[in-house]
């Protein structure tokens, strides 16, 4: 996917939420959400050539690559390629220090803000859950290493969603998960232990020895089971696993802090639930999952935060734009990552800067 780091800078808050997605997919066109209204074709000049009146724009992730020549061909806009963990960590970084209630923890449908303190923010685990899933360890502003990821991410659940279920959109998907019972299809420990627990290493009657295990039971195919069913089973066979893989890492360079960003959570309090519940088990209790209000937008701000580099302050602002807050593209009605800034009826201000 591309994300954009649009030469915006936004007053009160970050990234907005009314671009939740900021681009969902870009074929030929730039498309953003009905209720954003701007930028388009806004760009700036390029300074180190300003007799080329190019306009681009700033864009990180693979996209950025993928649909230069589109961008090109179509808009007459130059993609400047930024790297994507860079952005990430730029981005994340940034929210983590400038965005009071930025991070919060998330258990048995509890929502607690962590208090970050400035100084002893690093190092860290970002974990950013995309449609792959990249774990990085971040040592300051700057200095990171990607330490590993894994395949099996939020494309996989949308993917494999798809074709078990046919739903037809992510949110469709997502929205039969909190409908749907994962004990149809797990295998729990119990299931095996003829209802007991094997308490010896630590394993209640609950838990589940193998995903997707209990299909091998019986006869039946998959349209014997409810579509509900095996999205729920997959969203926590796949949260589960991310939760344990980045525990393992964190481990693995004593990190105390895991923050998960990325687009696959949304705010969806199931997803949280389980990544929390799996970093919860695999530590014993010593790690704590922690997550980002603004989760899906932190390359597209890192990518924006580049413009740093490009002598923003240079630039001139001639657009400024009240941007309508609508949080409702989340599938969490729960959810909105403002809540505690703005309510729906207000607007944030948005200035655009254009050469
Ligand atoms: N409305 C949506 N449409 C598609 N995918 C979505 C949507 N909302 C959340 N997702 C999840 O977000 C993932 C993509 O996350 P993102 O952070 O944008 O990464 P990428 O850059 O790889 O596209 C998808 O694989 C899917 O699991
Ligand atoms: C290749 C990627 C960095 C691209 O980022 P994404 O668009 O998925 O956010 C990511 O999909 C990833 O880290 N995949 C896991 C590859 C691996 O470590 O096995």
């Amino acid at each position: 996917m591309i994300v954009f780091g649009f030469p915006m800078v936004l007053m009160e808050g970050f990234i907005l939420p009314s671009l939740r997605r900021p681009i969902s997919m870009i074929a030929c066109s730039l498309l953003v959400p009905t209720n954003f209204s701007l930028v388009v074709n806004s760009g700036f000049q390029h300074q180190e050539n300003p007799t080329n009146d190019r306009s681009f724009i700033k864009a990180t992730g693979g996209g950025a690559y993928k649909f230069s020549d589109l961008f090109k061909e179509k808009l007459g806009i130059s993609l400047e390629k930024e790297d994507e963990m860079d952005c990430l960590v730029t981005g994340a970084n940034f929210l983590l220090k400038a965005v009071n209630h930025e991070a919060f923890t998330y258990l048995n449908g509890q929502k607690e803000f962590v208090q970050i303190d400035h100084n002893d923010l690093y190092p860290y685990l970002l974990v950013n859950i995309g449609s792959g899933v990249s774990m990085i360890k971040v040592d300051g502003d700057g200095k990171f290493e990607r330490v590993s990821g894994t395949s099996v991410g939020g494309g996989t659940f949308w993917g494999l969603g798809k074709l078990l279920t046919k739903c037809q959109s992510f949110d469709e998907l997502l929205e039969l998960s909190q409908r749907g019972n994962n004990r149809v299809l797990d295998m729990l420990v119990g299931d095996i232990y003829g209802g007991m627990e094997y308490s010896k290493i630590g394993l209640s009657s609950t838990a589940i020895a193998s995903s997707f295990g209990r299909a091998i039971s019986n006869s039946n195919e998959l349209h014997d089971y409810k579509p509900e069913d095996v999205s729920r089973s997959l969203l926590r066979m796949i949260s589960n696993n991310i939760g344990q893989i980045s525990y393992l890492n964190a481990l693995r360079f004593g990190l105390k802090r895991i923050f998960f960003g990325g687009f696959f959570t949304r705010g969806h309090s199931y997803t949280m639930d389980t990544i929390s519940v799996a970093v919860h088990f695999w530590s014993k209790g010593e790690a704590k999952a922690m997550f980002l209000r603004h989760e899906g937008f932190l390359g597209a701000l890192g990518a924006f935060m580049s413009y740093e580099r490009h002598s923003l302050g240079d630039l001139m602002v001639n657009q400024s734009v009240q941007i309508p807050v609508d949080a409702s593209s989340s599938t969490d009605t729960n959810y909105n990552p403002l809540e505690r800034d703005l309510n729906e009826t207000e607007s944030m201000q948005c200035s655009v800067y254009q050469a």
